[in-house]
């Protein structure tokens, strides 16, 4: 196992390992008297094949942080390098075909067509790309997440739990070197949410893949590696091996839930 401890932000021989790295990240909304500076400087390294939980109060630029780690936002100033290539000077033709190839994503409101089935929203990506599916490898993705019985349904014919392991799968079929998870767990009961984060840290363990989840929520947090905390658009702790106490006690300090 990776000792993410032994590791800090600066070590240049470590670079490599990281499935994206964010250098000096600035990102100014607006300009002038009514500009809000969401990102203030992010330097932060996402090595390969950890599972990274990012926390902070509301407004703390979390959903900033995703987008232009994502390359789905550009960052004012500063650098993004995600799967070894340097995306805030991209193109956005190249930028599109990075983040279609090499980047899963897994939201919320799972996003998912509602008009197409479980399997072709899952192979939607491969065919977004131009790509045949591989049908062994969809067949695999498919067993992996554990809906081999409703390929033929519609997202509104699944429960929730069901229908964030379509969009995990479809996260999954490219299979990209980053998945970048928005709340995943937001929508789900407790245990529905316990399994969906046990299989993202399955995808993590076998795969190889490295995931950046958004969360709320210091269970969901206590299933990743480590937690990073933003308050006011700066990095301002992180917690190794982090357990859910620990997490809401660091959030409350920051002043997440209001103090008692
Ligand atoms: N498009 C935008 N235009 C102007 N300001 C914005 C925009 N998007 C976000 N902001 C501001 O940037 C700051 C960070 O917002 P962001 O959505 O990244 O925070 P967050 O931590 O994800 O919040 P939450 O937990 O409430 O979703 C906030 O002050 C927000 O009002």
């Amino acid at each position: 196992m990776l000792d993410l401890s032994a590791r800090t932000a600066t070590l240049p021989f470590m670079e490599n390992t990281d499935a994206v790295r964010l250098e000096a990240v600035h990102k100014i909304y607006g300009r002038g008297g009514g500009s809000v500076e969401a990102l203030a400087g992010v330097t932060i390294g996402f090595p390969k094949g950890t599972m990274t939980a990012v926390m902070g109060p509301s407004g703390s630029g979390k959903t900033t942080f995703l987008h232009c780690a994502a390359g789905l936002d550009r960052p004012t100033s500063g650098s993004v390098t995600l799967d070894g290539r340097e995306i805030t000077g991209m193109r956005e033709k190249a930028l599109t075909r990075l983040r279609r190839e090499r980047v899963g994503f897994v939201f919320q409101g799972f996003n998912l067509l509602p008009a197409l089935t479980v399997l072709q929203n899952i192979t939607l990506p491969l065919r977004l790309g131009g790509h045949r599916a591989d049908d062994a490898l969809v067949a695999s993705v498919i067993e992996r997440v554990g809906l081999a019985g409703r390929v033929g349904h519609r997202p509104a014919e699944l429960s929730g739990g069901q229908q964030q392991r379509v969009a995990i799968a479809r996260a999954l079929v490219t299979r990209p070197a980053v998945i970048f998870a928005d709340e995943p767990t937001g929508a789900l009961d407790t245990r529905t949410a316990l399994e969906v984060l046990g299989l993202l840290r399955e995808v993590v363990r076998t795969g190889g893949q490295t995931i950046v989840m958004v969360t709320h929520d210091p269970v969901a947090a206590s299933h990743a590696d480590q937690v990073v905390f933003l308050a006011d658009g700066t990095l301002v702790d992180r917690l190794d091996r982090p357990e859910a106490d620990t997490v809401a006690k660091r959030m409350t300090n920051l002043g997440a839930w209001g103090r008692s």
